[in-house]
């Protein structure tokens, strides 16, 4: 809740500061060795690397017979895939009936798939033994040798490659359990105000909860993942004893939060609670109000733990641009992530404010970045329309403006 403020001003840091600072705050986590399906979106800590050939041994590409010398061949057996291998070195003369990714004997040249092979049975796998089949080969044709995709010991992907859910099967195919990865931060989410409802239609005087929702998204978009979400009511006592109770915070989330995002109490009226406990628990704020529209009373603090706490404003839109200021740097940081700059020509009028960067949404389009409109700090209309937010400086006067992503929809 605002209420007036009577209090001293404190000066606003600037926008690119203000996100400098943020993803400066932060170390990258310590990698952390995971199974499989956990290690999806996060980034390899180390290269990843062939722990076995692909494939393993010479195996045939068709179905068919693995032939020695010239033919016409003797069938002298069948192996399929997974079966056990043919026992001897195939002579000249002799082929074995071969399934695709069945091992090759010793000895064989190339496959005839079953296509191409006269004679044969027209069963596939029906083959008597004893029997002679004919057809032209070339040498080496149709057999995949050991190593031939992928050598053993090769690195496939390197340190900080993301991974993908391609990159989970190629790492199962290399023989990986488990990937050495930068976890995913976990972030928890206080969400404060009487007149905050959750769910419903909001009676006069209150509000649905519009940051709760978008957090998750976007927090995972950014690298990390929210682990919990706690409604706090007005008041220092409620917000005091969620982050001096941190530990019970963690177990009620049954994990360890990296981050903690508080979603309004921002603001600098005496029951806007946020300020006053962070002194109160001697935590140090990194940054106290950001000169940018929206999202003015921003704030990130370093809690007596070395944890990371960020204060998003109770509108909404300031809310969505404070986060992508100084939480997702934070995220971006703690997974080792570059950052990525885009710019762009602004296609359609924009009024710089003459002290504050403005974040405009915007979606792209061949003639520039095109202002979207409804981009009043309460509503989250314009961003939803929205693809891109674009940075106007304060001052700007018609130069390119960088654009900063909005978290897309999976
Ligand atoms: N005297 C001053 N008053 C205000 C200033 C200022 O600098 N001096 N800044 C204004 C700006 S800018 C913003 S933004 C807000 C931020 O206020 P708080 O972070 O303290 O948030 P609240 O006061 O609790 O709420 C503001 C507004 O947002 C609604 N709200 C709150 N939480 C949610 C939510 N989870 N989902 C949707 N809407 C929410 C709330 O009902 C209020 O309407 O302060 C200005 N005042
Ligand atoms: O953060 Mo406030 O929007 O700047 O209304």
């Amino acid at each position: 809740m605002t209420v007036l403020w009577h209090g001293p001003v404190v000066e606003a840091i600037s926008w690119p500061s203000a996100r400098t600072l943020a993803a400066g705050a932060a170390c990258p986590l310590k990698p952390s060795s995971v199974p499989l399906a956990q290690a999806l979106g996060c980034r390899l800590a180390e290269p990843l690397r062939a722990l076995v050939a692909v494939p393993g041994v010479d195996v045939s590409a068709m179905d068919g017979y693995a032939v020695a010398g010239a033919g016409p061949w003797r069938v002298a057996g069948r192996v399929l895939a997974g079966g056990v291998p043919y026992g001897r070195v195939l002579d000249p003369g002799e082929a074995v009936e071969v399934a695709t990714g069945a091992p090759v004997p010793v000895g064989a040249e190339a496959v005839l798939a079953y296509e191409h092979a006269e004679g044969g049975s027209q069963v596939p796998g029906s083959q008597v033994p004893g029997s002679l089949v004919h057809g032209v080969v070339e040498p080496g044709k149709h057999i995949r040798r050991r190593g031939e995709d992928i050598p053993e010991g090769t690195v496939v992907l390197g340190a900080g490659a993301v991974v993908t859910p391609v990159a989970l099967g190629l790492a199962a195919g290399l023989g990986h359990d488990t990937l050495l990865v930068r976890p995913r931060p976990n972030v928890a989410v206080l969400v404060t105000g009487d007149e905050v409802v959750d769910d419903g239609l909001p009676a006069p005087g209150r509000v649905r909860d519009a940051i709760g929702p978008f957090l998750p998204g976007l927090v995972e978009w950014a690298g990390g993942r929210v682990a919990g979400r706690v409604r706090l009511p007005d008041g220092s006592a409620p917000l005091r004893a969620a982050l001096d109770g941190w530990p019970a915070l963690d177990a009620a989330m049954d994990t360890v939060a990296d981050v903690v995002v508080v979603c309004g109490a921002s603001s600098r009226g005496p029951a806007d609670h946020l300020r006053a406990v962070l002194a109160d628990l001697g935590a140090d704020v990194l940054v106290d109000g950001v000169a940018v529209r929206p999202g003015h009373p921003q704030l990130l603090a370093r809690l007596p733990d070395g944890r990371l706490l960020v204060g998003l404003p109770g509108n909404p839109y300031a809310a969505l641009a404070a986060a992508l200021t100084l939480l997702a740097p934070i995220l971006r940081e703690l997974t080792g992530t570059p950052a990525a700059r885009e710019t762009s020509a602004l296609a359609g009028a924009v009024r710089a404010h003459p002290h504050d960067t403005r974040l405009v949404p915007v979606r792209r389009s061949g003639r520039g970045a095109v202002p979207v409109g409804h981009d009043r700090p309460g509503s989250l209309w314009g961003a939803a329309l929205a693809d891109a937010l674009a940075v106007v400086p304060p001052g700007w006067a018609g130069e390119q403006v960088e654009l900063i992503e909005l978290p897309a929809g999976v």
